[in-house]
């Protein structure tokens, strides 16, 4: 009896096979890489998002390691399947030599059988307990990468997000990518869910597209492409020859194989090819309803009190609705593309018994060679399916990318879209033929020249949608219907709207904000809390609550003045600040402010007479671009009051 292979020999044959192995997977990967980041779309999305992590001075080293590490296991796995395929060669050889020795009376054969057969299962042990080690080994590894991935993605989109005030000016940039063939128009819907879910969605992709994971070798691009010629080799060796419609073909399996995985793919990619579609605007609608349950909870109350349970629930539902029409669109392009998928498996799991059967009849083939051929077979046959069946992922990754570029491209644009030309002064306030328009052009405010000196204070007015708040975001940098210049005294400006905002947090992170409420100090925040007439929150400084839902918007307003005291700085815009309290508690509250930071430079947004009185000179905004700059009284010197009238 004979072992099909040496196996005295094979450690170090194993070892150079792997070695050149690993140095073809790596230069593979590293053209293959290169090719698609610059000849394919989804390639460069892929390497706008994550090339960084490859090239940046604090991930590359760490990035790298574990791609070579991760590329080494793969290639050990490949080579473990095949070597595990002799093993089961031996195994069934022995087992039919026992048996025609049993039937032959032959002892001497038996033992040698018997031998061989033992052998054969102490090298699977061996064989076994490597194959679990170095599938753990990877699965630690595979996650590390993913993780460190996706840590590196999100800090860089979240932080792209973030600057240039691209969160919020990204409203105004209508972004649409032309995929290459699914013409998706992602726009700037849901950023959270771009974040969140698309960000994990590319680093798992990238792990599992590349190289398999979960211990299978046939579940990554380069294992598949190494199986397939690995085990082509070994089905070409074992594949006779065939008569197919009277010709002789030698080697017929590989060809058929290949014909055959060949059709099923083609089938499979024209069957598959609408899901990337219907995969992204899965994530869009989810995304959507998902949104506005949010957005019902954070207006409970509003909701509660308009009794718009109604109206809500129609629009909770029609949102839904869409999902469910998208859900079935899925199920159905599902059913027909992982029936054909199922189709071939089945079919593929008898083709190899049937092709050979004749040659093992014929006793030219033994039980060993027969069940190599199906593993071999399978192993071809499953890693050349992994194209067909990774199309599912492959769309849903391409989605994710879409989505993510569109993110960054609308960030991107935002930050190019025209902002008012700020000028850092040391102290007041300048502002240089400012003018503000709507979207559509129809202009607000008409060059607008002022200046202002530290401690004056200027109230603006002007009747509703008269573009008092425009003129606010325009100074602020928001606004891009703009143009004039605005020199204020740099990053010490501090923007008040009507209701603050109240981020997540317990109260001082609320009181302080935006400072941080360490470098303010608790005791700073109760004394503040004290004069803005909140004295009975002192004692909640730790609590966390949604407290933008706790407190009333009076309060929410108070909470803004105290902010000015806490954060002292050298202008402050107040947009209706006051609408909520009292006149009385206005009254204190401004004088407060006037008292404790008497060189600030104050802007509001007003349109009580009773602010008048806190405020040196008013601005009036009397529609179609056209404004009016006076002293209030007590009157003084302003220099830059003036009418303003566009032609
Ligand atoms: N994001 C936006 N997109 C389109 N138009 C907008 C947007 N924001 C404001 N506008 C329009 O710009 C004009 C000025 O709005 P703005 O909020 O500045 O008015 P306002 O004077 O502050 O009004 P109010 O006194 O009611 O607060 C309005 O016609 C408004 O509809």
């Amino acid at each position: 009896m004979e072992y099909s292979i040496d196996w005295g020999s094979e450690f170090l044959t194993s070892l150079r096979w792997i070695a050149i192995m690993f140095s073809y997977s790596m230069i593979g990967l590293l053209v293959a890489g290169f090719v698609l980041s610059r000849t394919t779309l989804w390639g460069r999305q892929y390497w706008r998002a994550a090339g960084g992590f490859f090239t940046g001075r604090d991930t590359r080293v760490s990035a790298w390691v574990l791609v070579v590490v991760l590329m080494l296991l793969m290639v050990i796995g490949v080579r473990l399947t095949v070597v595990l395929s002799y093993q089961g060669r031996d195994m069934f050889n022995a087992l039919q030599g026992a048996a025609e020795a049993i039937s032959n009376g032959d002892g001497t054969a038996l033992d040698q059988a018997e031998d061989m057969f033992w052998n054969s299962l102490w090298l699977f042990g061996l064989l076994a307990t490597i194959h679990v080690v170095r599938t753990l080994v990877e699965l630690y590894l595979g996650s590390m990468f993913e993780v460190r991935l996706r840590q590196f993605m999100t800090t860089r989109v979240t932080t792209d997000w973030l600057t240039g005030l691209a969160f919020y000016r990204n409203r105004f940039v209508n972004t649409g990518i032309d995929g290459d063939d699914a013409k998706i128009q992602p726009g700037v819907d849901n950023p959270d869910q771009r974040i969140e879910i698309d960000i994990d969605n590319v680093s798992a992709s990238s792990r599992r597209l590349v190289f398999g994971s979960g211990g299978s070798s046939t579940n990554g691009v380069i294992p598949a492409i190494i199986t397939i010629c690995t085990f082509t080799k070994i089905l070409w060796e074992l594949s006779g020859p065939m008569d197919i419609f009277g010709t002789e073909v030698p080697h017929a399996m590989v060809w058929m194989v290949y014909l055959f995985v060949l059709v099923s793919t083609i089938v499979a990619f024209w069957l598959g090819h609408p899901l990337i579609r219907l995969y992204f605007l899965r994530e869009r609608l989810a995304a959507n309803f998902r949104y506005s349950l949010v957005r019902l909870r954070d207006g409970a109350e509003k909701v509660a009190l308009y009794r718009g349970a109604d109206t809500e629930q129609r629009g909770l539902l029609d949102r839904f609705a869409s999902i469910v029409v998208n859900f079935w669109q899925v199920v159905f392009r599902s059913l027909k593309f992982n029936g054909w998928n199922f189709v071939v498996n089945q079919a593929s799991a008898v083709f190899p018994y049937i092709i050979q059967a004749p040659r093992f009849f014929a006793g030219e083939i033994k039980l060993g060679e027969m069940t190599q051929t199906a593993s071999a077979f399978g192993n071809v046959h499953d890693s050349l399916s992994f194209f067909r069946e990774a199309f599912d992922s492959f769309a849903d990754l391409r989605a994710s990318l879409y989505r993510l570029d569109g993110l960054e491209q609308a960030n991107h644009e935002s930050r190019e879209l025209p902002q008012i030309a700020t000028v850092d002064t040391e102290r007041g306030v300048e502002v240089r033929k400012v003018t503000t328009s709507t979207p559509d052009g129809v202009e607000l405010v008409s060059e607008l020249d002022l200046s202002l000196h530290p401690g004056d204070a200027l109230v603006i007015k002007g009747r509703s949608g008269s573009g008092k708040t425009t003129l606010l975001r325009g100074l602020a940098g928001l606004w891009p219907f703009v143009s004039g210049e605005f020199a204020r005294p740099g990053e010490s400006t501090l923007f008040l709207s009507q209701i603050p905002y109240i981020p997540l947090g317990d109260l001082r992170t609320a009181v302080a904000y935006p400072a941080s409420p360490e470098s303010v100090g608790d005791d700073s925040i109760r004394a503040v809390l004290e004069q803005v007439f909140l004295s009975h929150l002192v004692g909640r400084l730790d609590e966390e609550a949604d407290w933008a839902a706790v407190l009333s918007p009076g309060e929410q307003q108070r909470v803004a003045f105290a902010r000015i005291l806490l954060n002292k700085p050298a202008v402050a815009f107040l947009d209706e600040a006051t609408s909520a309290i009292d006149e009385g508690l206005e009254f204190e509250l401004y004088s407060l402010i006037r008292r404790e930071r008497p060189d600030t430079v104050l802007i509001s947004v007003s349109h009580r007479s009773t602010t008048d009185q806190h405020h040196t000179q008013l601005l009036e905004l009397t529609g179609g671009g056209a404004w009016n700059l006076r002293p209030l009284d007590p009157p003084g010197t302003v220099p830059g009051a003036g009418k303003h009238s566009p032609q």
